[in-house]
């Protein structure tokens, strides 16, 4: 005999069968389409029984016996109308999640081919109708801005959702057909990968979870900083895999208040093996952008976000210039040009520039507007390439003398991106991966490790580049020649859509002064 008592073998037996019964669903077509999406393209010539849909209510037009609800539920741009009984239409309040039963049937009103005849209706998730804050109504960017948990079910946001992620799975394939090796790096770092001083340090001085090494209290015994890129770890799996990539959360603690800088971004990085050239870090960006711009081309999200120009949640480009980036990333090759014809190109230009380009100098926003427009035509990206060493970081390779290795030159192997609007939207090099070459490198940029004789510089760890250290021992044991590059996803992500901020094509943006949930 069981030692368990019926109830406690059968714990349903102790269920409140009416809860349950109410609960059972009613019987319904499963062949039916699962989504709108779904549902909008089924175009049956006579009625459908027996359907039900799934969706949150986006606006409601009451009349005296009928009530009209637009139903979405983010699969796509366009509604889905449902037609329902005014005595059937109890809490179909705008925000509600309903399932709603019913014919889809060919619709006598204009607007849609189709339409869902409401026979029955569940409220699954009410809303109060007033204090729903997505009213159907406009509400401007910055509004929308302040209630990122609420935003992206507007159908606009939610297309920019899956386009998102279709990007994401375009280049999965691509990298995948190369025989590229995903991998995961870390978000905690001890090092600054880009030298700049723009990370944000998370150590964390809690007595009770640290132990006091050296009269620190550190919770890691060390200055750790939220990762500023993934490159430095993606160099260590490189040489232990091959060719490896990662798509992962970075951060800046950057002051810049604008449309192209958030705090927490998403950067596609790659990094290559055994690679000799600065051309083949370029051609592998250039390839991976056009596959994604080809298959994705004829994609219905592409269609969708291109079809729609001012009616988003977000300030957009013309439909015509998100047209031409298409045709642009898919054209046959892109413009070279050094960092020094660069400089040519924007001295000998008539532009009245409010910072005079100067060799030496970085390229501000306003130069790198200029030749994406000039050089690009609008219509190609543009790579600059072989920048002065000293405004760059300290890991890329120099262009030395090539008859004396040890001779660092005044420029490096390396190259932004530049596209329309966005400016830089990839960077890459080729890494310096003589030991002696990059130490002097680093050096030169005020940056002490263990290799010298005063030590790592503990006092200014976050603006010499941390703990390097291991970084170094890379370059001891096998180090070939290698390269690669980080792809700015979010600033990807608004150059195909034409979306004019990042603080609109991620989710939750974070940029100085504001991370609102
Ligand atoms: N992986 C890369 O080359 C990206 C580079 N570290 C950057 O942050 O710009």
């Amino acid at each position: 005999m069981s030692l368990l008592s019926a109830s406690s073998r059968r714990p349903w037996a102790q269920l409140n069968l009416g809860l349950l019964a109410r609960r059972i669903p009613r019987a319904f077509l499963t062949t039916a389409p699962k989504t709108i999406a779904g549902f909008l393209e089924w175009k049956p010539t006579d009625a459908v029984a027996k359907v039900q849909v799934n969706g949150y209510v986006r606006s409601v037009r009451a009349q005296k016996k009928t009530h009209f609800v637009s139903l979405g539920d983010g699969t796509s741009l366009d509604l889905l109308q449902a037609v329902v009984p005014a005595d059937k239409a109890e809490g179909l309040t705008i925000g509600a999640a309903v399932r709603l039963h019913g014919s889809w049937a060919p619709s006598r009103g204009r607007g849609q081919s189709h339409e869902l005849q409401v026979q029955h209706a569940d409220v699954l998730g009410p809303s109060d109708a007033k204090t729903f804050p997505l009213q159907k109504k406009y509400q401007t960017p910055e509004y929308l801005r302040t209630m990122p948990h609420i935003r992206p079910r507007i159908p606009f946001n939610s297309a920019l959702l899956r386009f998102r992620s279709e990007i994401i799975t375009s280049l999965s394939q691509f990298f995948n057909n190369r025989q590229f090796v995903q991998t995961h790096t870390p978000i905690l770092t001890s090092a600054d990968c880009e030298g700049g001083g723009e990370v944000f340090d998370i150590s964390v001085d809690n007595q009770s979870s640290s132990s006091e090494v050296n009269g620190n209290t550190h919770f890691f015994r060390r200055p750790v900083y939220t990762t500023v890129s993934a490159q430095l770890h993606l160099e260590a799996l490189a040489q232990a895999v091959g060719n490896v990539w990662t798509l992962s959360p970075t951060f800046r603690a950057e002051q810049s208040d604008t449309p192209r800088h958030l705090s927490e971004f998403y950067m596609l990085e790659a990094e290559m093996s055994f690679t000799d050239h600065l051309e083949s870090v370029m051609d592998l960006v250039e390839d991976l952008l056009r596959h994604v711009g080809t298959a994705l081309a004829d994609s219905k999200v592409v269609h969708e976000l291109s079809t729609r120009t001012a009616e988003g949640s977000s300030d957009l480009v013309s439909v015509e210039e998100v047209a031409a980036r298409w045709r642009g990333l898919q054209s046959k090759s892109w413009p070279r040009i050094t960092y020094t014809e660069a400089i040519e190109i924007l001295k000998n230009s008539n532009e009245q520039f409010s910072q005079k380009p100067q060799w030496g100098q970085d390229l501000q926003t306003e130069h790198e507007k200029f030749l994406a427009a000039h050089v690009g035509k609008k219509e190609t990206p543009v790579f600059v390439t072989n920048y002065p060493r000293s405004i760059k970081a300290f890991y890329m390779k120099s262009n030395g003398d090539k008859d004396d290795e040890s001779a660092l030159g005044e420029t490096v192997e390396c190259f932004d991106l530049l596209v329309p609007e966005l400016c830089e939207i990839a960077g890459g090099s080729m890494r310096e991966h003589r030991l002696q070459n990059l130490l002097q490198s680093m050096r030169q940029l005020g940056m002490r490790t263990s290799h010298d004789d005063a030590g790592p510089d503990e006092a200014n760890a976050a603006t010499s580049g941390g703990n390097l250290d291991w970084y170094l021992d890379l370059r001891q044991w096998g180090c070939p020649p290698h390269g690669g590059f980080g792809i700015g996803f979010d600033r990807l992500v608004c150059y195909l859509s034409g979306v004019q901020t990042i603080r609109d094509t991620a989710a939750f943006p974070r940029w100085h002064g504001r991370c609102d949930c």
